[in-house]
């Protein structure tokens, strides 16, 4: 039986994938097995030795350790594009609630009062809210990945020209964009040249404060500044600076500050990119299936730490290794193997970075005397055995 902590609600969709014959799952759990979560900080306590995978139902992995879990030999799995209609979505409402003063708008017709001549106070007052439309504005999206090619098209197809930004952008991201999306050369070209700008890479050390003091100086005066990725990619002085002197016109954003929240020219929203029934839905099947079939059968798919390997199960067991990539591991396990008289039926290994992932089947039980072997050669991170 395997124990699933949730550290959020998860789709009932997805953990009905769960067969309640294989796993138990709740939000307190002594010892778990693995950890299904979205945005709960998963810095703020330590996390369990017998937690053997973490599933992140959603994109962003900022809220997971994921140097000290790759240490650990566990993996970090997301739920890439799973997500990315349901925040496009967002995004594209974010630069209508800007250009339109709808929000403004709306609240001035909530305050109205009922009796006399709506008709007239509404005629008399509409003036105030009068707008600017989209079409013909250049919208700069920073991270064509998933959300920002999403964006990108759509903005396109709403009549704006669109400019990118992505050093790493994928094939397959490359595929799905519009030949009308134009590529900057730099972030400085996409800021000079944009009347709407819009982030959606991911909160790590080199983009922190992506939109800084330098950026500040490059914008066009009054640019609508989106940020749905992280708070972080904005820097707080700039934004303060910049909504202060004008260069900014309005921040949009789903990750509301405190001293911000009174401030007509901030829209916040409380973090709702991904809160659509869809998108949860999505996200917690993707995860769900992953972590399953990292639990049962030791395959890895979608994790942002191990790379993907997948063998189809031979052998009556299945060894599941995680190690340091570096010379003689492999030579070292199968030494290993050898000793304890275990026949290898095929193996699989895989590395990413620091980390090698390797799958191994063999013919006969593995004895626990040969996983504390395994265990005690330097590098290896973790070892698991399914189907003993
Ligand atoms: N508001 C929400 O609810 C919500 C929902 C989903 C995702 N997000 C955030 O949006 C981020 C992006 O999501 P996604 O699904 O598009 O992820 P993704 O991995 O598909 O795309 C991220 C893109 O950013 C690019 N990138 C990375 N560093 C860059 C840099 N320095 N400059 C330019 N591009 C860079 C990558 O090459 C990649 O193409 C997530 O990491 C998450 O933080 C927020
Ligand atoms: O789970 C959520 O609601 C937010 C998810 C979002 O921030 C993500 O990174 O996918």
């Amino acid at each position: 039986m395997f124990k699933i902590q949730t550290l959020n609600n998860i789709s009932r969709n997805g953990l009905d994938r769960l067969p309640a014959n294989l796993y138990s799952v709740a939000n307190e759990v002594a010892a778990p097995d693995a950890v299904l979560v979205r945005s709960a900080d998963m810095h703020k306590a330590p996390i369990a030795a017998s937690v053997k995978a973490i599933a992140r139902a959603g994109a962003g992995t900022n809220n997971i350790p994921v140097a000290e879990m790759s240490a650990r030999g566990v993996p970090v799995f997301n739920a890439p594009g799973a997500n990315a209609n349901a925040v496009k979505e967002l995004v594209v409402a974010g630069m209508l609630l800007a250009a339109r003063n709808i929000a403004d708008a709306l609240g001035f017709v909530r305050g109205l009062d009922a009796s006399g001549d709506l008709h007239h106070k509404v005629e008399a007052e509409k003036k105030r809210f009068v707008g600017t439309e989209l079409a013909g504005k250049t919208l700069g999206v920073v991270g064509l990945g998933a959300i920002g090619v999403k964006v990108a098209n759509a903005a396109y197809a709403l009549g704006m020209r669109v400019i990118g930004f992505d050093p790493h952008m994928t094939v397959d991201g490359a595929w799905q964009l519009s030949a009308e999306v134009a590529k900057a050369g730099s972030l400085a070209e996409l800021f000079a040249a944009s009347d709407y700008l819009t982030f959606h890479v991911p909160l790590n050390d080199k983009t922190r404060g992506a939109f800084g003091t330098q950026a500040l100086e490059l914008v066009r005066p009054g640019v609508v500044l989106l940020n749905f990725a992280r708070e972080g990619i904005v820097d707080a002085a700039a934004l303060r600076k910049g909504l202060a002197d004008g260069r900014i016109g309005r921040y949009v954003s789903d990750f509301p500050e405190a001293d911000l929240l009174g401030d007509a020219r901030v829209i916040s929203l409380p973090h709702l990119g991904a809160s659509t029934g869809e998108a949860e839905e999505n996200c917690a099947l993707m995860v769900v299936d992953q972590l399953r079939d990292f639990l049962e059968h030791g395959n890895v798919r979608n994790s942002v730490n191990f790379p993907e390997t997948r063998m189809a199960r031979t052998g009556s067991a299945r060894i599941c290794i995680a190690n340091s990539n570096r010379p003689n591991m492999i030579g070292q396990l199968s030494h290993v193997l050898g000793e304890a008289g275990v026949n290898i039926a095929q193996m699989h290994n895989a590395s990413r970075g620091e980390l090698a992932y390797s799958l191994i089947d063999v013919d006969s039980p593995v004895p626990d005397s040969l996983v504390a072997a395994i265990a005690a050669i330097d590098g290896i991170l973790s070892v698991r055995v399914i189907g003993n």
